[in-house]
């Protein structure tokens, strides 16, 4: 499926696993004791295929982009306009992500994806802009098709950029007032699940709000006839934002990067393209489980493991910088521990 429009991802092959278990056990240390740190090492071996994988350049971008439903405020507790306020913020280097990414010293890349705003040029900010935000879903598909799959070759060419510049570790975020409501609707299809284990408060939706939004989602279900085209599903209820992250996250595993995935948001772009080219989810690390409600659900449908739970819910790839540190040392180990025999330690219990 769409192996036209995006580039092949292929399933990692398990060939260098037991030689890299073996370098793994052989570290100064009792077998499994660095836990899920030996899980991402020997992750990180099978995608670069090698016995020393490497740590290069690691980025996190962050697609923004605008909702037509948000506009008239019944789904999201912020206004529309947070969107590009935000972006100018991320451009000062002024919000939570600017922070995460200055004290891990990672480059952080702002992508305009279709924000209703028009940026000057900036250092730091890409203009991909489909167009000023998307269409309401209430009334009609959120984007085209076409779209749809420029938004996925403008993510995909992002990361090209980004593997050009000799990156080979990537965090995804997201910005784009109304998006937790895109992200609902898209679990709810892609795993068939009610709409009420998907839904969640978003930016701090109270009580009424909740139902609020519960009823104009379902309204949104019912406006549109059941879908089994991924593409069809993601142009529908997506965002620009969204269709650009699932379409980076195929590219990055197709360059055999490491991906890491953030929130809830994210995760919904990644089941998104797991629906195009399953073998995507092997070339991901699930940085945290999100308080938004429906993430811990999601996570669960695609049978992955979280690494942290820190009780965030903020998306703009804040939860996958938390991330990198331990994404790091788990490489830093594999690269620099010396083995038992390098170090003259018994490997043996008496
Ligand atoms: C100031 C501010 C900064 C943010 N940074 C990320 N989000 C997050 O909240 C938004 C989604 O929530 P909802 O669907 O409820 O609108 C997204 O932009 C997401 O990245 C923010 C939201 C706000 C208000
Ligand atoms: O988990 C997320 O990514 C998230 C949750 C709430 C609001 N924004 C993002």
């Amino acid at each position: 499926m769409n192996t036209t429009l995006m580039p092949p991802v292929a399933p990692l092959s398990r060939k260098l696993a037991g030689a890299l278990q073996e370098k793994i056990d052989q570290k100064t240390k009792p077998p499994g004791s660095l836990g899920r740190l030996e899980q991402i090492a020997l992750q990180a071996g099978l995608i670069q295929q090698t016995l020393q994988p490497e740590v290069r350049h690691p980025a996190i971008i962050v697609f923004a982009g605008d909702h037509g439903i948000a506009a008239e405020g019944l789904v999201n507790p912020y206004p529309q306009a947070v969107t590009a306020q935000m972006v100018y913020n991320f451009l000062n280097g002024g919000a939570a992500i600017n922070v995460f990414c200055k004290q891990q010293q990672l480059a952080l890349k702002i992508v305009d994806a279709g924000v209703n705003h028009i940026f000057g040029p900036h250092p730091l900010l890409t203009d991909h802009k489909i167009a000023m935000g998307t269409h309401n879903y209430l009334h009609g598909p959120a984007m085209s098709l076409d779209q749809c799959k420029l938004a996925m070759k403008a993510g995909a060419t992002a990361v090209l950029a980004l593997h050009q510049e000799g990156c080979n570790l990537i965090g995804f975020g997201e910005m784009g007032i109304g998006n937790t409501s895109s992200a609902t609707l898209l679990m709810s299809c892609f795993t068939g699940r009610p709409l009420e284990d998907c839904i969640g408060s978003g930016t701090g939706c109270n009580t009424q709000q909740l139902i609020q939004k519960t009823g104009i989602l379902q309204q949104a279900l019912a406006h549109h006839p059941p879908m089994q085209d991924p593409l069809q599903i993601l142009a529908t209820y997506g965002g620009f934002e969204i269709a650009m992250i699932c379409g980076a996250i195929q590219q990055a595993a197709a360059l055999r990067m490491l991906v890491v995935i953030d929130g809830f948001i994210v995760t919904t772009a990644l089941l998104a393209a797991a629906h195009m080219q399953p073998a995507v989810t092997d070339y991901c690390v699930f940085a945290h489980c999100s308080s938004e409600k429906g993430h811990q659900a999601l996570l669960q449908h695609m049978e992955v493991q979280p690494l942290l739970m820190l009780d965030m819910r903020l998306g703009e790839g804040t939860g996958a910088a938390m991330a990198m540190p331990v994404i790091q040392n788990a490489i830093a180990f594999m690269q620099h521990m010396a083995s038992f025999s390098s170090a003259h330690i018994s490997n043996r219990q008496h």
